[in-house]
């Protein structure tokens, strides 16, 4: 269970304007665990989550996630992968604009075969009263909220989340930081955070630092700080 990564490498473009984002990048996550992704912009820290929740592929090298080996699987076969087991929050919420918070959640849960209740998933994520507000009558903070309930609904293994509090404030962003721990120590969800913030990673389990495409350093913390207790 968890994720293998294995030796992956990745590049854009062809010839000689080719950019190679990721080089021999190998690390494992394991199950139920926060693991932090962090690095420079520009290091290859999303490439790395994209070929890791199977939205991009990596041009050699193998990927397991929770003991499915997404690499060798084709095109529809990843999708519903994905689809069933693959839970992505990113920083700008992807919220469909003409459907309430509800509807955005109820989207998701017509595409899993075995959802979460979506009024007990409603009321964990405190959206009770904002649940038929369209996404413009909700807050930056609330938004991404329904972003984290659209993707648990499917009770997904892991959740991949690519700078959740990069348009939230100080005071959101630690409360959505509680609420991943929340979903990670509730539901023994694996959570990867990327993010450029350092100081999030003391409440993760474990902490890679990509630099220049590679894995530079991976730290384990076998008793992190509560996501309440961060600050930077
Ligand atoms: N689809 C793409 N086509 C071409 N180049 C890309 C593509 N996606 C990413 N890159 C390049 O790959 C490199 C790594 O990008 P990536 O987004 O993975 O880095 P990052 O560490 O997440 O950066 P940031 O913190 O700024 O989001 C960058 O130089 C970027 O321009």
């Amino acid at each position: 269970m968890g994720i293998t990564v294995n030796s992956i490498s990745k590049s854009f473009g062809h010839g000689e304007g080719a950019v190679q984002v990721l080089k021999d990048v190998s690390l494992t996550v394991d199950t139920s665990e926060i693991c932090c992704v962090v690095g420079a912009s520009g290091s290859g820290k999303s490439t790395l989550l994209n070929c890791t929740g199977g939205l991009e592929r990596p041009d050699s090298g193998t990927i397991t996630v929770t003991d499915q080996e997404i690499t060798s699987l084709g095109h529809k076969a990843l999708t519903r992968f994905r689809r069933h087991h693959v839970g992505f929050v990113f920083q700008f919420y992807n919220l469909v604009p003409n459907l309430t918070a509800r509807e955005n959640i109820e989207v998701c849960e017509y595409l899993s075969r075995t959802p979460m209740p979506l009024d007990e998933l409603i009321d964990e994520l405190g959206l009770g009263e904002h649940q038929h507000k369209f996404p413009s009558q909700l807050s930056g903070g609330q938004q991404q909220r329904c972003a984290i309930a659209r993707a648990l609904v499917k009770r997904p293994a892991v959740l991949l989340c690519d700078e959740p509090t990069g348009a939230l404030d100080y005071e959101m962003s630690r409360e959505m930081l509680r609420l991943l721990e929340q979903v990670n120590q509730d539901h023994g969800t694996t959570v990867v955070i990327v993010t450029h913030n350092q100081a999030i990673s003391a409440m993760a389990h474990r902490t890679v630092t990509v630099r220049d495409g590679r894995v530079e350093d991976v730290s384990l913390t076998p008793s992190p700080v509560p996501a309440s207790s961060l600050s930077w």
